[in-house]
C-alpha cells in the first residue's frame, strides 16, 4: 500500500484590512488546520497589503504579515489565492489582473469593479485559468451567486427581485414603521451606525444598481454593465408615499429589478423604490437585511434572505469563495465561469413595463374624473382602480394602473400637470410584484 505525499500548502494573500478584511484575517487565522481539512492542504495566510502599517498595530493579526506593497505581494509567483477587499476601481483591477497572470486565483467583494468592468477581470481569468469569485459582492452572506451560476444553471431565471442594499431598506423600514420623512430616518440610520456619513452610494443607488448588474448578467447570461441600469434612489420617497402604500396595503422598498420577456431577448434591468404587496415575500424583509427573490421556469419562486452587509458575515461569503477556489488549486482545475452567450437587448426605462401609483391633487367639480381617466386613456395606460378622498373644497384621487410602458406613464403625468382642474401630481410611484 502507498500513501500520498502531503499535499504542498495552498499560500493566501489579502489587499487590504478594512471591515471586511479585518474579519477575514480573524476567522483565516482561527480556523486555518479546520479549512485546511476541508481543503485538502494546509491553508496558510502569507500577507495582507495595507494602506498604513500604523493602523494594523490594534489589530490581533500578527505584524509580520503586512505589507504596503500590494504590487509585489500579488506578483510575488507562488501564491494560489489572492482576496481583494480594497473596493473601488483602482487599484483593485490592476492588483486583480497581476493577480491572475501571476498564476493566482481571485476572490473579491467588489461589486463596483464587477459591474464596472467585470468583463475584463472574466476574461483575464479564463486566459489565466485560474478562478474569479465573487459571492460577496452581492447581497453579502446571502448565498446567490453560486445558485444564480450553478443551482439554476439548467433552468430558465425570468425575474429577479432584490433588497440588496440594507442602508436603504433600514430607512424604508423605519419610515414605514414610525411614519418619519426620509431625513429623519436617515439621521436615525446614521446614529445607529447603519448609514455612513457619507450615504450617497446607499441612498442614490448606485450600490443596489452595481449589484443589480451583477444579478441580470449571471440571471440570464449575458453581460450587463452599471451603465446599462437605470438608476432611481430613495431620497424623494416621502412620508406620505409610505402612508400611501399602507392604504393601498402595501410597503414601500427599494428593489433591484432584472427581468426578461418570455422571448428571452428583451432584458430590464432597474433599481427603483416600488410598492409592493405587504403579502409578498420582500415586504417581510426588515431592517437592514436583504433578499433576493428569483423566478424561474421549472423552480418557480425561491427566496434568498439574510444579512447583506457587516464584516462576519461578509467574511463567510469571501471565505466559502476561498475554500471552493483553494479546493480548485489543490486538484489543478477551476470552476465554471461566466455564460454570456445570450444575445438580448437591455431595454431603455422608457420601455420598461409595470404598474404604476399616481396621486393627484384636483379641484373637487364636474368632469375632473372624467379629465383625469382621459389623460390615461389616451395614452393607453389602463386604470385598475380610483379612490377619491376629498379635501376641503379639494379632492384627492388614488389611481393604480393595470401594466403600462414607462414613457406612457410618463407622457400621462406630464399631460396632468399640464390640466387646469389639476393642481398636482404628488406621488408617482410604479407597483412590483403584483402577479
Ligand atoms: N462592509 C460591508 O458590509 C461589505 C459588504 C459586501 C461587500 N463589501 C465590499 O468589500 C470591499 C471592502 O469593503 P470594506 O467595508 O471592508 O471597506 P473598508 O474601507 O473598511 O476597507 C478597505 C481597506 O482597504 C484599504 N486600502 C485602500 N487602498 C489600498 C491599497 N492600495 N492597498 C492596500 N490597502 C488599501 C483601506 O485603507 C481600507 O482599510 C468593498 O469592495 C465593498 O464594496 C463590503
Ligand atoms: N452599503 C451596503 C453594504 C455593502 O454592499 C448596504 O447598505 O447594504
Ligand atoms: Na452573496
Amino acid at each position: 500500500m502507498t500513501t500520498s505525499a502531503p499535499a504542498r500548502p495552498i499560500r493566501i494573500a489579502m489587499l487590504g484590512c478594512g471591515v471586511v478584511g479585518t474579519e477575514v484575517a480573524r476567522f483565516l487565522l482561527r480556523d486555518a488546520e479546520e479549512l485546511g481539512r476541508r481543503v485538502g492542504a494546509p491553508v496558510e495566510l502569507v500577507g495582507i497589503a495595507v494602506r498604513r502599517l500604523e493602523r494594523t498595530r490594534s489589530l490581533d493579526i500578527p505584524s509580520e504579515l503586512f505589507t504596503t506593497d500590494a504590487k509585489a505581494l500579488v506578483t510575488r509567483g507562488d501564491l494560489d489565492v489572492v482576496i481583494e477587499v480594497i473596493g473601488g476601481i483602482e487599484p483593485a483591477r490592476e492588483l486583480i489582473l497581476a493577480a491572475l497572470e501571476s498564476g493566482a486565483s481571485v476572490v473579491t467583494a467588489n461589486k463596483a469593479l464587477l459591474a464596472e468592468d467585470g468583463d475584463t477581470l472574466y476574461e483575464a481569468a479564463v486566459k489565466a485559468e485560474r478562478d474569479l469569485y465573487y459571492e460577496a459582492a452581492v447581497a453579502g452572506a446571502i448565498p446567490i451567486v453560486r445558485p444564480l451560476r450553478e443551482s439554476l444553471a439548467g433552468d430558465r431565471v425570468e425575474r429577479v427581485l432584490g433588497i440588496v442594499n440594507g442602508t436603504t431598506n433600514f430607512i424604508l423600514d423605519a419610515m414605514t414603521t414610525t411614519g418619519a420623512g426620509f431625513d429623519d430616518a436617515l439621521d436615525e440610520a446614521q446614529r445607529l451606525g447603519f448609514a455612513e456619513a457619507d450615504p450617497t452610494a446607499d441612498v442614490e443607488g448606485f450600490d443596489a444598481a452595481a449589484k443589480a448588474a451583477i444579478l441580470a448578467g449571471l440571471a440570464f447570461h449575458t453581460r450587463v454593465t452599471i451603465a446599462d441600469v437605470h438608476r432611481e434612489g430613495i431620497t424623494e420617497v416621502t412620508a406620505a408615499d409610505v402612508a400611501s402604500a399602507s392604504e393601498i396595503g402595501s410597503v414601500v422598498k427599494l428593489l433591484a429589478i432584472c427581468e426578461i420577456d418570455p422571448e428571452g431577448s428583451q432584458v430590464s434591468v432597474r433599481v427603483h423604490p416600488a410598492m409592493i404587496p405587504a403579502t409578498h415575500p420582500l415586504a417581510s424583509v426588515r431592517g437592514a437585511y436583504n433578499a433576493v427573490f428569483v423566478e424561474s421556469e421549472a423552480a418557480g419562486q425561491l427566496m434568498f434572505y439574510g444579512p447583506g452587509a457587516g464584516g462576519a458575515p461578509t467574511a463567510s461569503a469571501v471565505l466559502g469563495d476561498v475554500v471552493t477556489v483553494a479546493r480548485h488549486r489543490v486538484d489543478g482545475v477551476f470552476g465554471p465561469g461566466e455564460t454570456v452567450h445570450a444575445q438580448v437587448e437591455v431595454l431603455d426605462i422608457g420601455r420598461a413595463r409595470t404598474r404604476y401609483h399616481v396621486q393627484i391633487d384636483v379641484e373637487d367639480r364636474p368632469g375632473v374624473l372624467a379629465a383625469v381617466a382621459e389623460a390615461f386613456a389616451v395614452h393607453d395606460v389602463s386604470i385598475k382602480t380610483v379612490r377619491q378622498e376629498g379635501r376641503g373644497g379639494d379632492a384627492q384621487l388614488v389611481v393604480v394602473t393595470h401594466e403600462a410602458d414607462d414613457a406612457a406613464l410618463a407622457a400621462t403625468v406630464g399631460q396632468l400637470r399640464d390640466l387646469e382642474m389639476v393642481r398636482g401630481v404628488s406621488s408617482v410611484m410604479r407597483v412590483e410584484g403584483v402577479s
